[in-house]
């Protein structure tokens, strides 16, 4: 097992992480995208964020003693201490939307997640008295520089800021190499799962489709260029469609355009010729000219449906950036071109789109000798962010020992009839995507006071009574309308010899507790009446009778 850091040395000089036997938790048919890693023994960087134009990524890991491979749970085992250290635990995906960037902040500091996290027992899982100094989180995307001031002023945090390119780049290697079940082609409305060999994975050319896109050929870990890009992006499609149809979310837009025709916007070739015009292998059916039909149509906006304008503004956008990736691929002579950025939201009529326009285009190229072909990745759109995590510490994949990745057989093929509707869901609620913008963050800050407050009674009981402030404080933040955390700081402040914090904090108590105003106006006078004893013997000792059950 490697050795634990001291507690506080937290930087970004982090232990290995163990990838072997990564995998996706969930089955093929799942959404769920949390990746278990059953072996990491060491302490491992909780939190990394990736900043972009239209959305905030983030990717942590909770140890979870569900997910150990080598937990065994004899009795008294679990009463060690270190055991936390001990266990597997997964990696977890969410995502908010920039615009929302403050609800980004709430969910990083009610989860406590820019300080390590909390564990399955309701412990820090990093250290509970880390200096502040010392706190850094690794982060990526434009964002990563513009919002570093605020990540220090409301979480006292710095963003050490790793290159986006480096860390797309980064991120699709992990999951290509460590993760089965990630990569598959789009054929006829279905996914089909590849098995990827690891000694012929490179050159490849990623495709990352965010608000804009950028093209990146990759020859090696640590060997890639930005070699295109283009800003008819994902922003694009969004943006527009939001002025054209009046869409209040990115996903009713993308709905919209399964109900949609484009041919009632689109020119097509018919429309121009009348026919097929097979001397350059164009059909009547095929879109001449994005939104044309408009130009000779004596209509007004209103009169076109938003389905048929949601429809045709993606076609327009997945076939260009399509017909530009191959293009640059076929230039460099790459057979792979990955697909990835939250544009694609596991959406089948995408994937589809885009696979279609690839094949088009090596066909009419290269004939049956074409090799390129469209791919995409279970997580699509947290490449930059799983880079940026891995980033704590140089990973190395190549030290994994080759057996401990696992190799996947041909998938099963899932259906892309149920690709629709939320892209990321998980069984528990915490762990949503996109549902955590509508998380109830009171009631989470509460529940979290009570893990703080049982950390403090625990550390009070052990003569831990700095400690037993710092929990008791943080329980008072998030929950400061409950009079028994002002009492047990109280208590706690007495054992230090605040005497005055400790009485201000009795008296809060008491203001507090109307309902049983009893409990706290004895302890007011209880620390009264200690004040003066203690400054008499200058003893810091106070009774446990303050430390009760947790509330
Ligand atoms: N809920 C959503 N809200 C907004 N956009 C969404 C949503 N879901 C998917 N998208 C699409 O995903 C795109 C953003 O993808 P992604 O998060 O990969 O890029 P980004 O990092 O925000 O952008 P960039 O890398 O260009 O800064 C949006 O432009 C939009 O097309
Ligand atoms: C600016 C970035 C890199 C930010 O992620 C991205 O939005 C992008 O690649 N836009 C396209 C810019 C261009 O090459 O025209």
């Amino acid at each position: 097992m490697a050795d634990l850091p001291n507690e506080g040395e937290r930087s970004s000089s982090r232990p290995q992480f163990d990838l072997s036997g990564a995998a996706i938790r969930g089955n093929l048919e799942d959404k769920d995208l949390t990746i278990v890693l059953p072996n990491q023994f060491g302490d491992i960087s909780h939190l990394a964020i990736d900043i972009g134009g239209s959305l905030i990524k983030l990717v942590y890991f909770v140890r979870d003693k569900n997910y150990s491979l080598h937990y065994q749970s004899p009795k008294g085992r679990l009463e060690d201490p270190n055991i936390d250290r001990m266990l597997g635990g997964a990696l977890h995906f969410v995502t908010f939307e920039t615009g929302k960037f403050s609800e980004c902040l709430d969910f990083i500091y009610t989860k406590q997640l820019h300080r390590g996290g909390i564990n399955q027992r309701g412990c820090y899982s990093a250290a509970p008295s880390l200096s502040k100094d010392n706190v850094i989180i690794k982060a990526t995307g434009g964002g990563a520089h513009k919002y570093a001031d605020d990540f220090m002023k409301r979480l006292e945090v710095s963003l050490e800021k790793e290159d986006e390119m480096e860390c797309l780049v980064a991120g699709a290697i992990f999951l290509l190499k460590a993760i089965r079940d990630e990569a598959f082609v789009h054929v006829k409305g279905k996914k089909e799962f590849v098995q990827i060999n690891q000694n012929d994975l490179f050159p490849y050319l990623l495709v990352n489709i965010g608000s804009g896109v950028s093209m990146i050929k990759v020859d090696g870990e640590t060997k890639f260029k930005r070699v295109s890009g283009t800003s008819l992006g994902g922003g694009t499609y969004w943006g527009l469609g939001k002025l054209l149809t009046g869409c209040n979310s990115f996903d009713e837009l993308l709905e919209l355009s399964q109900q949609g025709d484009n041919k009632a916007v689109d020119m097509l070739v018919g429309d121009i010729y009348g026919m097929d015009y097979s001397k350059i292998g164009l059909s009547k059916s095929t879109t001449a000219s994005s939104f044309g039909k408009a130009t000779f149509e004596n209509k007004k906006p209103e009169d076109y449906r938003p389905e048929d304008i949601s429809l045709s503004l993606l076609l327009m956008i997945t076939y260009n950036i399509a017909l530009l990736s191959y293009l640059v691929a076929q230039h460099f002579g790459l057979k792979r071109i990955f697909f990835g950025g939250f544009f694609i939201r596991d959406n089948a009529y995408t994937m589809e789109a885009i696979s279609n326009a690839v094949r088009y285009w090596r066909n009419f190229f290269c004939g049956s000798n074409g090799q390129a072909e469209a791919l995409f990745l279970r997580h699509e759109g947290f490449l930059g962010a799983l880079g940026a995590f891995m980033s704590y510490k140089k990973h190395g994949l190549d030290d994994l020992m080759a057996e401990h990745v696992e190799k996947i057989t041909m998938g099963e093929l899932y259906l892309a009839e149920n690709t629709h509707g939320p892209l990321l869901e998980d069984s528990r609620p915490e762990a949503n995507t996109l549902s955590c913008l509508n998380i109830e963050i009171s009631q989470i800050a509460s529940e979290m006071a009570k893990v703080f407050l049982s950390e403090g009674n625990r550390s009070f009981v052990a003569g831990r009574y700095k400690d037993a402030v710092g929990f008791f404080s943080e329980a008072v933040h998030l929950d400061p309308a409950n009079y028994i955390f002002y009492l047990k700081r109280s208590a706690a402040y007495a054992c230090t010899n605040q005497y005055e914090y400790c009485l201000a904090d009795a008296k809060k108590a008491a203001e507090l507790e109307l309902a049983t105003p009893s409990d706290a106006q004895v302890a007011v006078i209880q620390l009264d009446h200690d004040k003066g004893h203690r400054k008499k013997s200058n003893q810091p000792e106070v009774e446990n009778q303050f430390v009760v059950d947790d509330v």
